[in-house]
């Protein structure tokens, strides 16, 4: 494609070269330039990415852009621009054909729950006469093929071209998780979302937006965005109070459909009940009433639940349909996930790493309890430090006893994390210290009798642990099965 067609809708402060050069492909990362491709230089919080554009060039990029001003000589086009990531955005979006427009693109955002919401929507859509996609922490599914995710949400390039490669194989939608870095670095920015849901927010990822007002702005661009159409839709729970906010704010202009507990929510649940085969509710909606069977636990899934009604509600599903494929949803990868063992033990490996999340599913497994409970966790490092004691505190709170361990400790000293979320314990001495996640989780299997529950949260379906930049495989169910079978 030729630069020119490219920059159709960027906004350019000075152009260097020629713009009829034809562009074969896109990168932000001078390590992946091949020669005749654009280089996006995005000045990072690690790094200036104009530091790269020698390396850039010297891989053969033909097109270079910016926010500064450079003359590349004869060598490449300099493109400078006023932001290099929403640049990017808008680039990638024109060289892949700006699919998004051409699909139903239901994008979910909140800070937990996003993965078990966009599991249930894809299985609506698929069962609905649909053929989705679906992008999010656990996988990247296109078509037919599965691809173990390495972002929540994919940087621009990345994500235009799964769209290409979704349309290529059939899908006609696409379900995509929203996390808040990506909507603050314009990863999304230009995606025509048709329906785009809020989950929650509670605490996490405040080391990157400071505080919960900023984090929360982040989280309604994801609204605002949406394009002032008819059949653009916002799907809110308004039993969480930012959900509430970003309704009476009302930034954004689409139709809306509330969901909840709440009486006044628009798809609510009412008359829950929990037990260890699973979640049963009632459901009123706009297409409907009905009493859900569910095979997920929680009063939390009951959410998750509302939020894909909603959406499949507005894709036009029959709502008895929708019930059927709930009730058939059996487990999300690494989310609330029974690892069947030869000893019979009742072991949970989650994705819990924040409080709310700890607190959620703690809870949840109490109610189904009939001994005692026992969690092992951690707390990512170069991560919000914020939550570590917080999550202490949960714990100490609603498990019976706790073996505090590492997860993913990064470039920290992992005795230090393990110190700051003890910190929450505030005297309770129900919990020990083992940082070796392995020896953790055997401590943990030792100590669950028949009645008892192990809960092992912060990793989910991760299959890896994170330390000292060194990256080794490590899977909470696979050791468990290692350990006991
Ligand atoms: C905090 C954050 O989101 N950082 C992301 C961001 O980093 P950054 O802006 O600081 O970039 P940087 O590392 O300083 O590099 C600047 C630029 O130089 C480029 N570069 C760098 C080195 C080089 O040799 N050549 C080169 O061109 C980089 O590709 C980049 O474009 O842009 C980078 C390039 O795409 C990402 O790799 C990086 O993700 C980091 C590794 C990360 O861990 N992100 C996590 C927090 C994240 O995004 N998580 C959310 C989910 C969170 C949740 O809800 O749980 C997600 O969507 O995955
Ligand atoms: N609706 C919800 N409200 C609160 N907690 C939830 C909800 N759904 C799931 N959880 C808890 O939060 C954890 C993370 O859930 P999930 O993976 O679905 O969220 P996520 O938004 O995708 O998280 P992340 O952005 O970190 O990938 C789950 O393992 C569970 O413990
Ligand atoms: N995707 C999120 C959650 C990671 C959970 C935990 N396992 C960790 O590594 O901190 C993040 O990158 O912050």
């Amino acid at each position: 494609m030729k630069l020119t067609q490219l920059l159709e809708n960027v906004t350019t402060l000075d152009v260097k070269g020629s713009t009829e050069v034809e562009v074969g492909g896109l990168a932000y990362d001078s390590r992946e330039v091949k020669l005749g491709w654009l280089f996006v230089a995005v000045a990072g919080h690690q790094v200036d990415g104009t530091e790269f554009i020698t390396q850039a060039l010297s891989n053969g990029a033909a097109v270079v852009v910016s926010e500064n001003d450079l003359d590349l000589g004869a060598g490449a086009v300099h493109v400078q621009v006023p932001r290099a990531r929403r640049a990017l955005a808008e680039i990638a979006n024109a060289y892949y054909g700006d699919l998004s427009r051409r699909m139903t693109v239901v994008g979910v955002t909140g800070t937990n729950g996003k993965t078990t919401t966009t599991y249930m929507i894809r299985d609506l859509l698929r069962d609905g006469g649909f053929l989705p996609g679906l992008i999010g922490t656990v996988a990247y599914e296109i078509g037919e093929r599965s691809i173990p995710a390495s972002r929540t949400t994919p940087e621009a390039p990345d994500l235009h071209a799964m769209f290409r490669q979704m349309k290529e194989a059939g899908c006609d939608a696409a379900v995509m998780e929203v996390s808040s870095h990506a909507i603050a670095q314009q990863r999304v920015h230009g995606i025509d979302f048709n329906i785009s849901v809020f989950t929650n927010l509670t605490h996490d990822h405040l080391d990157y937006h400071k505080d919960m007002d900023s984090y929360f702005n982040v989280k309604a661009e994801l609204f605002q965005m949406m394009e002032r159409r008819h059949d653009r839709s916002a799907v809110i729970n308004i039993d969480d109070p930012w959900g509430r906010k970003m309704l009476e704010d009302r930034k954004f202009d689409a139709e809306v459909v509330t969901y909840g507990f709440s009486q006044e929510a628009m798809v609510s649940a009412s008359n829950a009940k929990v037990n260890v085969k699973g979640t049963n509710f009632n459901v009123s909606t706009p297409w409907g009433k009905a009493r859900i069977h569910m095979q997920l636990l929680g009063r939390f899934n009951i959410h998750n639940t509302l939020a894909a009604l909603a959406v499949g509600g507005l894709c036009g599903i029959d709502l008895q349909r929708m019930i059927r494929t709930l009730e058939a949803v059996a487990s999300i990868p690494g989310r609330l996930e029974l690892v069947a063992n030869r000893k019979h033990k009742r072991v949970f490996v989650d994705y819990a790493h924040t409080d709310d999340a700890l607190k959620n599913v703690l809870s949840t497994l109490r109610e189904i309890c009939k001994g005692k409970l026992y969690v092992v966790f951690g707390c990512g490092g170069n991560r919000d430090r914020g939550k570590r004691s917080k999550m202490g505190r949960m714990a100490s709170e609603l498990a019976d006893y706790s073996i505090i361990t590492s997860d993913n400790p990064r470039n920290e000293e992992p005795g230090a994390i393990v110190s700051e979320i003890i910190e929450g314990f505030a005297g309770q001495d129900r919990f020990e210290v083992v940082l070796d996640r392995r020896e953790a989780i055997e401590k943990g299997l030792q100590k669950t009798g028949r009645k008892d529950i192990l809960l092992i949260a912060g990793k989910g379906h991760e299959t890896y642990q994170e330390a000292n930049g060194t990256i080794v495989p490590f899977d909470d169910r696979e050791t468990v099965r290692e350990i006991i079978g």
